[in-house]
């Protein structure tokens, strides 16, 4: 399988890094808006057989394209390769939550008779809430906590002072749709937990600036027909990007092998 790979930042460099060498995956192409020095370091380490480029040019055809890039990705490479029947996954699901785009994702993948997987990310239990769904929920709150210098860049600046916090500061609460909107790069998990069970409006989501904790803490909690269920995940940070958990890398590589191999799980 040869794929190309949106993004070369803290998601897209350890992906490089653990696709390295599996026979059945090739990294065919990078896709980044610059050729920096450290892209092409990146890929004379983890990817020397791959190019990099701005764009997909109109004779590549990967089998596969994986977006590890941020929101601007999906409008910009995610969208034209489903409309020509390139199969996408993608990380940055918060960027479904701006108006009109999941139905362009969904009419895109339609037109080129593919697929796209919205992958867990940073989460777990989604098999969970997507199966609860089917019998009906009643409630999904899910809670993000990240240590201070996690929400640098955001408007999380403008609530509280994140440098000289002493104690847990919630500097979000409301809607999903709102979260994703406000938190592009945060909020990714709340976008996929309301995508699978509740939908964008319907799923309460608080975010914390916390200096008691050194990990990314997502929890989230739902009831319906199913029962109910409870899940904290400690995510620990990417050293190149504290916003983001190490297990976001790992879900995309899971993702990608899944595709490659005769049994998925
Ligand atoms: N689902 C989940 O649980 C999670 C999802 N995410 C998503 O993954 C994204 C990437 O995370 P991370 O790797 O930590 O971020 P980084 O900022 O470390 O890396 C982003 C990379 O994507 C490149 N890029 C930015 N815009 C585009 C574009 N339009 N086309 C192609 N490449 C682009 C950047 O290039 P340059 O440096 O030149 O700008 C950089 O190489 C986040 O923005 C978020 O949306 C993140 C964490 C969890
Ligand atoms: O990586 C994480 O912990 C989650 C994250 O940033 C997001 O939800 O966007």
């Amino acid at each position: 399988m040869n794929i190309a790979v949106i993004g070369c930042g803290a998601i897209g460099a350890s992906v490089l890094e653990l696709l390295k060498g599996h026979a059945a995956v090739q990294v065919g192409w990078v896709l980044v808006p610059e050729v920096t020095d450290a892209v092409r370091s990146t890929l004379a380490r983890h990817a020397p057989q791959a190019r990099a480029l701005p764009a997909l040019a109109a004779e590549d055809r990967p089998d596969l394209i994986v977006e590890c890039a941020g929101h601007a990705a999906i409008e910009e490479h995610v969208l034209p390769a489903l409309r020509r029947g390139i199969p996408a996954v993608v990380a940055s699901i918060g960027a479904l939550s701006a108006p009109g785009m999941a139905e362009a994702v969904q009419a895109a993948a339609e037109a080129g008779g593919t697929q796209v997987q919205l992958l867990s990310g940073a989460i777990g239990g989604v098999d969970a809430l997507a199966a609860a769904r089917i019998g009906g929920l009643d409630e999904v709150v899910y809670t993000g906590r990240k240590p201070p210098l996690a929400w640098t860049g955001t408007p999380a600046e403008q609530r509280c002072d994140l440098a000289s916090l002493k104690k847990a500061f919630c500097i979000f609460e409301g809607s999903a749709r709102e979260a994703a909107q406000l938190y592009p790069k945060n909020a990714n998990v709340a976008a996929t937990l309301s995508l699978a069970g509740m939908g964008l409006d319907r799923t309460t989501v608080r975010l914390y600036a916390d200096p008691a904790v050194d990990e990314n803490v997502h929890h989230v909690a739902a009831r319906g027909a199913f029962g109910s269920m409870e899940l904290t995940m400690r995510g620990k940070p990417l050293e190149a990007n504290p916003k983001t958990s190490a297990l976001t890398v790992y879900s995309v590589v899971r993702a990608v092998l899944n595709q490659a191999t005769a049994i998925a799980i």
